[in-house]
């Protein structure tokens, strides 16, 4: 089973950005998570295409790009040309979920989708065998820095189990108050794909401590 890590950006200090691109450039990271907030989703404004393209010229992992926004098929042009190579949109504000899905596609990046908290994985039965990734939100999304919600691992296998039955190779992501004990059980739970904002950022040696949760 493959074992990612994706720091989330969101944790990192916006006066120096690239020198947390990077500590994550040197490290065994494999993406780097943006969290794009738009206030109406969610109850915070966080950045958006124009930091997301610079970003690009600095980071050498691909950019996991988070959207927590409205109406995302609106942005999904823009997100291709700012260099997103992974892009989430939630399965909340989706009317119409498989054309976006495709427009992500055919846009050229690898198409996820998040569910919050409270929205069952079953909701994504006939959708899965078309996703590159499924993100699943351990905290409610907007704020970094929160308690891990431990739902979650359940949600995991339910989610691995439903992989498995279609027969598909997509990641399982988990976001939020992702540390080293919650981010080993969610592994050994099936999850791919660990974000990890604070834990990171906050710790005295970001390069180790991303490191350490990949060898977990
Ligand atoms: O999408 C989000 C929050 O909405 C996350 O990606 C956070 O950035 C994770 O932060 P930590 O919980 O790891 O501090
Ligand atoms: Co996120």
């Amino acid at each position: 089973m493959k074992h990612l890590i994706a720091p989330s950006i969101l944790a990192a200090n916006f006066n120096n950005l690239e020198k947390d691109i990077e500590v994550i450039n040197h490290s065994e990271a494999d993406f780097v998570h943006c969290d794009v907030m738009d206030g109406v989703f969610v109850p915070n404004i966080s950045f958006g295409i124009p930091v997301i393209s610079q970003l690009k010229q600095v980071a050498r992992k691909p950019l996991d790009v988070h959207l927590m926004i409205i109406d995302p098929d609106k942005f999904i042009a823009d997100f291709a040309d700012a260099g997103a190579d992974y892009l989430t949109v939630h399965y909340e504000v989706c009317n119409h979920l498989n054309r976006t899905v495709n427009l992500i596609k055919e846009h050229g990046m690898k198409a996820s989708v998040c569910l919050n908290p409270h929205t069952p994985v079953a909701v994504l039965e006939d959708i899965i065998g078309e996703l590159d990734m499924v993100l699943l939100m351990s905290v409610n999304p907007g704020f970094g820095g929160q308690k891990f919600i431990s739902n979650t691992y359940k949600k995991v296998s339910q989610l691995r189990n439903l992989i498995e039955q279609s027969n598909s190779d997509c990641l399982i992501e988990v976001d939020g108050g992702v540390k080293y004990e919650t981010g080993k059980k969610l592994f050994d739970a099936g999850a791919n794909v660990l974000v990890a904002g604070s834990f990171v950022f906050s710790s005295e040696n970001p390069e180790a401590t991303i490191n350490n949760l990949k060898a977990l």
